[in-house]
């Protein structure tokens, strides 16, 4: 069974093209597949899937999250899917569109190696408190097909730590928020760590920077606006608009193999 190894911003992934949906992906599967001991080591997979088209795009974006549970979106993930499906030479350089749970997203690769995402409207649902490190910090609540609570702060984002999970109203987040800590760090320029849902701190979140963008805008009771944010993994460049949303960044394709057939069948 072939993989592919990506990162976009450092968020890394193990590609699996399945395009007639045939792999079981188990949660053990996933779990194992991305584990940095006894697997490939990844923050998420995602699973190529081949569809009819009838929605307008030809293809499924099937993504987990590290511990094996179900997102509807992951923005640097649509990224390496794109540029898998280029490189792969299933989809021409350019523009196309890519199903995920939270809907078709219109992607554009760039002959530079980096990916467009029209990223859907980013809505800002409401305000509330992320607990991080004894600190309480107020911040956004963003729907960005995922969940966000994106918080703008004046401490460094270098202080805080995130090897705990932050805390966060589990009435307003039913199932589970990412939590994005931001700075500003310049004229339409943002710092952002990040604590995902069902992986941890991670390098980037490209969903999360574009609930980063809402959030500063937000808090300035705005509803367009352009910023770049820099990640632990590198930089992306995010506009919103009231409707929809872009998202701007490198995809790296960084090895090709096979999965170990007997390592695959004896999990379940
Ligand atoms: N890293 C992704 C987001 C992945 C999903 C997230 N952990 C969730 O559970 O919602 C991105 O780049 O957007």
């Amino acid at each position: 069974m072939e993989f592919v190894k990506g990162h976009g911003t450092e968020n890394d992934f193990v590609v699996l093209p399945d395009l007639d949906d045939q792999l079981d992906l188990t949660v053990a599967r996933v779990q194992a597949l991305c584990d940095r001991q006894r697997g490939l080591g990844a923050d998420g997979v995602l699973r190529v899937v081949r569809t009819s088209g009838e929605s307008g795009g030809k293809w499924f974006m099937d993504y987990r999250n590290a511990d094996g549970s179900i997102a509807e979106m992951c923005g640097n993930g649509l990224r390496v899917f794109a540029r898998y499906l280029v490189d792969a030479g299933h989809q021409a350089q350019g523009e196309f569109v890519v199903g995920t749970r939270a809907g078709d997203r219109t992607v554009v690769t760039h002959p530079d190696g980096s990916v467009t995402n029209y990223m859907g409207p980013a809505r800002v649902t409401g305000t509330s408190i992320a607990a991080v490190d004894g600190h309480g910090i107020g911040g956004f609540a963003v729907d960005v097909g995922n969940p966000h609570l994106a918080c703008v702060t004046e401490e460094p984002v270098e202080d805080f730590d995130l090897t705990v999970p932050p805390g966060f109203d589990p009435v307003m987040f039913p199932h589970g928020v990412n939590v994005e800590l931001v700075n500003v760090i310049g004229q339409d320029a943002l710092r952002m760590r990040v604590h995902e849902r069902g992986v941890g701190e991670t390098r980037s979140c490209g969903t999360g920077t574009v609930a980063a963008v809402a959030s500063w805008l937000a808090g300035q009771g705005r509803t367009t606006g352009s910023a770049t944010v820099d990640v632990l993994g590198g930089q992306v460049s995010v506009t919103i608009e009231p409707t929809t949303s872009t998202l701007t960044g490198p995809a790296v394709l960084v090895a090709r193999g096979e999965l170990d057939k007997s390592w695959w069948d004896a999990l379940v």
